[in-house]
């Protein structure tokens, strides 16, 4: 390197490496500090968990508000998620259970979530995540609840029906989808696995390129990735992770048909969490299939000038044309307008449930 450079460098390097040390110093002392809050709360409840996400959000808002730049809003984000998750590792560990095997979107959610600390439990299926964390093997886990290309995951809403899980938080990624092989391209590929979501959400692109191959659904992409590894017939559809995860080789990146591809994904577990400051609520209702019920059904919340986020359908199986409406909302349960609403929403209709209040994204 010329000797200028080095030289102008070197002072630079030496500033870094001391501010650094500083971060370093800086961070041991909130580790600590974070060892005796949880000394705190294991002495008022032993067993009780450690995990508070309304704190969590406000930690990372209000440093978010605080930034004054050059450093990244985004990066605030994404670093300070890894330092709580390191302070809270430290308290007491969090296992977080998702769809897997490993290299799926959901243990991508799960870790920029909650962060990298965290123990994961990949399950065979979206009811073995639910029953893992009911019976206590996970604190916590992680589901998709929808996508922008192909709407509703229904198994995910169907199980927050039968579920006593209570929503913890919310989390979009963006999909973006890759073609894998082990070689690297598609000679002597007979066929292309992936889930059902993403064989659709990438179905123009494979009508164009490979019209000929079939297509199989399998329980997950990173299980398509899996079986790809062990078979140079099979060419799997998942995510660069899970190319790096099984071995494998990406034949085309970013496959899927709508570039903002995006999925939003539920954190669930068994806490009540305060309100955060800028919150949203899920809940599923039912009204008997008459005409104007789910227009009625609706009016507490324009009433009390509570705004909906979503409104999705799902069939009661009843043969009635009867329907539970997944309904979010913003604010927190505790919110005077939006207690005032659901109080009026549990007495009108056939069915209400309450899935959470939680820190919005
Ligand atoms: O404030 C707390 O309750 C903590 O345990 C500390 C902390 C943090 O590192 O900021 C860690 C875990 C909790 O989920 C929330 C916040």
């Amino acid at each position: 390197m010329d000797e200028s450079l080095q030289a102008q460098l070197l002072p630079l390097r030496q500033r870094i490496d001391q501010i650094d040390a500083e971060i370093l110093d800086l961070l041991n002392k909130r580790a600590k500090t974070a060892q005796e809050v949880g000394e705190v709360k294991h002495a008022h409840h032993a067993e009780g968990p450690v995990l508070r996400p309304e704190r969590e959000a406000q930690v990372i808002r209000q440093l978010q508000h605080l930034n004054r730049g050059p450093f990244p809003s985004e990066a605030v984000a994404s670093v300070w998620t890894e330092i709580i998750s390191a302070c809270r590792g430290l308290e007491q560990s969090l296992t977080v259970a998702f769809l897997g095997p490993a290299g799926s979107f959901s243990e991508q959610a799960a870790f920029e979530h909650f962060g990298r600390s965290v123990k994961g439990l990949p399950c065979p299926s979206f009811d073995e995540v639910f029953r893992s964390v009911e019976a206590g093997a996970a604190q916590v886990g992680m589901v998709p609840v929808e996508n922008s290309t192909e709407g509703a995951v229904n198994r995910t809403l169907d199980l927050l029906l039968g579920s006593s899980l209570r929503i913890l938080g919310e989390r979009s990624l963006l999909i973006k989808h890759c073609l894998l092989s082990k070689t690297g391209n598609m000679q002597g590929v007979t066929k292309i696995l992936a889930h059902p979501q993403a064989l659709a959400q990438c179905q123009n692109w494979l009508n164009r390129e490979y019209p000929g191959i079939p297509r199989e659904p399998v329980s997950s992409n990173s299980e398509a990735a899996r079986l790809a590894s062990l078979d140079p017939t099979i060419a799997a559809i998942a995510s660069d992770v899970a190319a790096q995860t099984w071995g494998l080789e990406v034949v085309a990146l970013g496959i899927q048909d709508d570039s903002q591809n995006r999925t939003r994904f539920l954190a669930i577990g068994k806490l009540d969490i305060l309100p955060s400051g800028r919150d949203k609520t899920s809940l599923i209702l039912a009204v008997p299939n008459r005409a104007g019920a789910v227009y009625q059904m609706l009016s507490p919340l324009s009433e009390n000038g509570v705004s909906m986020t979503r409104f999705e359908s799902r069939p009661a199986r009843t043969g009635q044309w009867e329907y539970y409406f997944y309904v979010d909302i913003e604010g927190h349960c505790e919110d005077p307008r939006v207690k005032k609403a659901l109080a009026a929403l549990e007495s009108q209709c056939a069915f209400y449930k309450l899935l959470g209040s939680y820190p919005a994204q």
